[in-house]
């Protein structure tokens, strides 16, 4: 099997006679055993990439390869070796645990008992409920059952659309560790979030923002991409400090974050702070905390999509 698991070449994808731009010429390879997020917000052209990939819908130009299949005229191939979840719909929430894995084994000529062993982990965990209707699990159980539905045909590519969107944290961070051990068993998988505290867990991470690519990399070293020094700042009214800060001349970037402001400043010196709470004082704004942080991926996300 060819090293790149998935290659996306300069793909556009638009709606509305060219009025929405979905995706805008975006590229990026995903390397065998590789676990790969796409991570950025409602709307950013996650989805769409994730059809193109997966041969469901056409992109208007650029081009697409999966395990080195081409996806518009390979696409038989491609549907037979890549296994999808969708962000929605997925399941027949009529049909019980059972019937939905059998169902999905069929139309791959395959069962349930043939690759077992590839979903035994996360099946265990649903396997008391089996004759329970789809539509009557929990969140993190759909979710896993979903995820083995995905499996059932032993694919070599795995895409995940937003699979962890509104399940419960621990339901999240166990799906987490399913995925690392998929990943030991050689399967690339792409996986898409809005949660940037996800994007961490994945090898190789994109940002994506209005079907733009913002970086590709590590999370290491897209954290350690943001430059100069980062301070968060709290306050009793948080409104009133992030008017008295944007009054100030040497601030670069002032942005909510929790019950945080985010600031830099457009010249990183070592009096910052001091002439920072200098001003504060004189303002009379009532700041409870000032402390320098290191940025997360979100920082760098915001800082990316300011620019
Ligand atoms: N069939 C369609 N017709 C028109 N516009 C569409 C269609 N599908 C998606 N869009 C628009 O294209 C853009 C990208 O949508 P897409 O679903 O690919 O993004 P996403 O990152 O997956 O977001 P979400 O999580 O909300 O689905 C959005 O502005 C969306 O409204």
């Amino acid at each position: 099997m060819p090293e790149i698991a998935i290659h996306c070449d300069q793909i556009k994808k638009t709606y509305d006679k060219g009025e929405v731009i979905a995706v805008d010429n975006v590229s990026f390879d995903v390397k065998r055993g590789e676990l790969f997020g796409l991570i950025g917000p409602d709307g950013a052209g996650k989805t769409s990439i994730f059809r193109i990939l997966t041969t469901l819908l056409l992109a208007d130009s650029g081009d697409a390869s999966v395990d080195g299949f081409d996806v518009v005229k390979d696409y038989k191939a491609i549907r037979q070796r890549v296994g999808y979840m969708p962000g929605k719909f997925s399941l027949y929430q009529d049909l019980s645990v059972e019937e939905n894995l059998n169902f999905f084994a069929t139309i791959f000529n395959t069962s349930l008992k043939e690759n077992y062993d590839l979903i035994k982990d996360i099946y265990v965990q649903i396997e008391p409920f089996k004759k329970r209707r789809a539509g009557a699990l929990s969140g993190g159980m759909k979710q896993k059952l979903a995820l083995c539905c995905a499996l059932i045909h032993k694919p070599s590519v795995l895409f995940l659309d937003e699979p962890t969107t509104g399940v419960d944290a621990v339901s999240r961070k166990e799906f987490w560790e399913m995925l690392k051990k998929l990943k030991e068993q050689n399967i690339s998988i792409l996986v898409s979030t809005p949660y940037m505290d996800e994007a961490t867990l994945c090898d190789r991470i994109a940002l994506i923002q209005e079907g733009k690519i913002l970086s590709i990399d590590t999370p290491e070293n897209i954290v350690k991409s943001y430059p100069g020094k980062l301070f968060a700042i709290k306050g009793k009214s948080t409104y009133q400090l992030m008017q008295g800060l944007r009054q100030l001349e040497d601030v670069g970037l002032s942005y909510a974050f929790g019950e945080y402001i985010h600031l830099t400043f457009k010249k990183d010196s070592a009096d910052n702070e001091t002439d920072l709470r200098k001003h504060l004082q004189e303002t009379n704004i009532d700041v409870t905390e000032i402390k320098e942080i290191k940025p997360t991926i979100e920082d760098e996300f915001i800082r990316l999509s300011l620019l």
